[in-house]
């Protein structure tokens, strides 16, 4: 299991326990990969580190003496151990190659829907929910800020949800969301996609409504993210899009720096972000428009003129009671 999975495994065990973990964030947990490290293949008994200078149990001790002594039992019997080692070694091989082969293929989003098929936290019959994607700098937040004011949205951050993790005290992961944001890099998912789902639910509870509209801005950046909100939280209506060039975005982002305080508003994880951005997040942006999800708007000209354009087609597409 990589670092980052296995981050992302106790991350998303520490979230739930710390913010009163939903059924939804619960089943994910035990539906998560298990671990798949030398551990599994590994006799209880048999240390997980390195022993040498210390006394080895004693079920080890006799393993390793025996592959190392060609068969021999040591006591006269000739039993011979390398057919065994030799199967468990093919065994453990290929069970490893195959789950690096699917680490590296993309979700499939039929297996995704048809083989466990948790039920979503929330109904999307109640629960409204428009994704807010776009470059960084592109204005999301800004728009997202007039959309609350005329259409009662919620409007909740995924950046703004990390750096509040990364600043609670006693928090696990503080240290990583923070390494992650300085490089632009993509938090794992499971500790976003709870961060979100914690959210909504304190939304919905302090509303005293179930029915509610949801802007989730700057997410999903990824697409394992988008499968894993979509089926463990609830599935997403549309998404907005703000088109912007990179260098319009560069300019606001370094005046934005003058003042934000954003460890990220410099030079080079801009840099940094532009590149996730267009190899880890268009896809997803790619991925919507195939579904017919994507509103595009051109994110350059000023704040008043992209609004006017947000809510004609929001409302075009949608109604004005959605
Ligand atoms: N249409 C616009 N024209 C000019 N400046 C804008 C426009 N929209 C937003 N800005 C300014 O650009 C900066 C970035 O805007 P905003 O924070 O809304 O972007 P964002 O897409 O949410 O960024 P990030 O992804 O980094 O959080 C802010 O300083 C904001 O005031
Ligand atoms: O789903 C997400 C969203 C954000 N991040 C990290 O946070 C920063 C800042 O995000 P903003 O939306 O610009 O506030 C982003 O560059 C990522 O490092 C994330 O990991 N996952």
């Amino acid at each position: 299991m990589s670092v980052a999975a296995a981050a992302g495994r106790q991350a998303w065990r520490q979230l739930a326990r710390n913010s009163g973990t939903s059924a939804a964030i619960r089943r994910t947990i035990s539906s998560l990969p298990k671990p798949s490290s030398s551990s599994q293949f590994r006799p209880a008994s048999v240390p997980a580190f390195n022993t040498a200078s210390k006394a080895v149990p004693r079920f080890a001790q006799s393993q390793y003496r025996s592959y190392s002594s060609g068969g021999s039992s040591g006591d006269g019997t000739q039993v011979k151990f390398w057919p065994f080692v030799l199967v468990l070694a093919a065994g453990s091989g290929g069970w490893v190659l195959l789950l690096n082969r699917q680490k590296n293929m993309p979700p499939n989003p039929k297996q995704t829907a048809s083989s466990s098929k948790p039920t979503p936290a929330f109904s999307p019959s109640e629960v409204t929910v428009l994704f807010v994607l776009g470059g960084p700098g592109a204005g999301k937040g800004t728009q997202c800020a007039n959309l609350v004011k005329d259409f009662k949205f919620h409007h909740l951050s995924a950046g703004d949800l990390l750096r509040a993790e990364q600043d609670r005290p006693g928090s696990q992961y503080g240290q990583l969301i923070k390494d992650c944001i300085k490089n632009g890099a993509i938090v794992p998912m499971e500790v976003t996609v709870a961060l979100l789902e914690n959210a909504m639910a304190d939304a919905i509870a302090k509303s005293g409504s179930p029915k509610a509209r949801f802007l989730i801005d700057g997410f999903p950046r990824k697409m394992d993210q988008a499968f894993q909100f979509e089926k463990v939280v609830c599935p997403a209506k549309l998404v907005l899009f703000f088109d912007c060039p990179e260098e319009v975005m560069e300019r606001r982002l370094l005046e934005r720096g003058k003042t934000s305080g954003r460890a990220d508003d410099n030079a080079e994880s801009i840099r940094k972000r532009f590149r996730t951005f267009i190899e880890t997040s268009m896809p997803v942006v790619e991925y919507y428009d195939k579904e017919g999800k994507v509103i595009k708007i051109d994110a350059t000209p000023g704040p008043k003129e992209v609004y006017e354009d947000v809510k004609r087609k929001l409302v075009g597409k949608l109604g004005e009671d959605f």
